[in-house]
């Protein structure tokens, strides 16, 4: 995309390792995202989508690389308005004490953005008199969106937390994420592996494979047609997934290790992001 200064997403030649002197989870990624954009991250799993995520969101350090949203240093310069939701958020214990659901949406600041709150609590179902530590994953997961999602966000990063909702919800979540971006100009990146219902809603779409893309972020569907037929988002993304395992079946055959071969000696994601992550966010 062109003209820097018009991106909210900008992203400059980023490597990161998880594990010092090893092999790329990142491998020299550079990105551009405009306001209002709304795109889609396909990979197979540990392609890399997680990581960049939290990288965008702050989450993990990053050194040689310029990373910045609306125009600020995503970790030394944190710029406001950028809310990330990932899986993690359900494992801290905090979330699953005995806490009714109105206070604790009140202590991260529900009573501030009320009309949001209303809206989302309708669209999301959820029951303000519920106790956090008796509600299923999905009703939790309901809350995580709910409050994460109340005050006005510039930029959402979204990582596969929709996966445990049922399909109305669903539904009608992604149908007030594309509204509300679009009445905003709001930013979303949304990494998945569902893909049914959501050709409406990306403008752009990427595909990550082995730390890097493989597609960069490229306006859908208008970058993908060249038959009479609109593609899918289901059968691009199938494509794209055959290809990755051919690719990396090819490159295990020629004796070269392909990426996802976790080091056992280092704690994983869970381990390390849940610490970092502030559970109100
Ligand atoms: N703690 C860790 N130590 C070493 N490597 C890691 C660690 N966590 C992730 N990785 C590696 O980083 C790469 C990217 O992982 P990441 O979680 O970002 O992938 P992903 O695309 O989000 O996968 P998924 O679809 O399964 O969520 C993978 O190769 C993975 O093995």
């Amino acid at each position: 995309m062109s003209g820097l200064a018009e991106c909210t997403i900008a992203v400059e030649c980023l490597t990161y390792c998880h594990v010092p002197n090893g092999p790329p989870s990142l491998d020299n990624i550079t990105f551009h995202l405009r306001p209002g954009s709304r795109t889609i991250l396909v990979g197979a799993n540990g392609a890399g989508k997680s990581t960049l995520l939290q990288i965008l969101a702050g989450k993990r350090l990053v050194k040689d690389a310029e990373i910045r949203i609306n125009g600020r240093d995503v970790f030394r310069d944190s710029p406001p308005g950028v809310t990330f939701l990932g899986t993690e958020w359900a494992m801290n214990p905090v979330v699953r004490s005995d806490i009714v659901v109105s206070t604790f949406l009140d202590s991260v600041g529900g009573y501030k953005y009320k009309e949001r709150r209303d809206k989302l609590l309708d669209i999301l179902d959820v029951d303000l008199d519920w106790h956090m530590h008796a509600i299923s994953d999905g009703e939790r997961r309901r809350i995580q969106l709910c409050m994460g999602l109340m005050a006005p966000w510039n930029v959402l990063l979204l990582d596969e937390v929709t996966v445990d909702l049922d399909v109305m919800v669903r539904d009608e979540l992604l149908t007030f994420l594309r509204n509300d971006s679009i009445a905003r100009g709001a930013t979303i990146i949304y990494a998945t592996h569902i893909f049914d219902g959501l050709n409406s809603f990306p403008t752009h779409v990427a595909h990550m494979r082995f730390g890097s893309f493989a597609t960069e972020p490229t306006a859908w569907p208008s970058g993908f047609t060249n038959g009479p037929q609109t593609p899918t988002l289901y059968n691009t993304a199938l494509q794209w997934l055959r290809e990755d395992r051919g690719y990396r079946r090819e490159l295990e055959k020629q004796g070269r290790k392909s990426r996802g071969a976790r080091d056992e000696t280092v704690p994983s994601d869970s381990e390390t992001f849940y610490k970092k992550y502030d559970y109100s966010h």
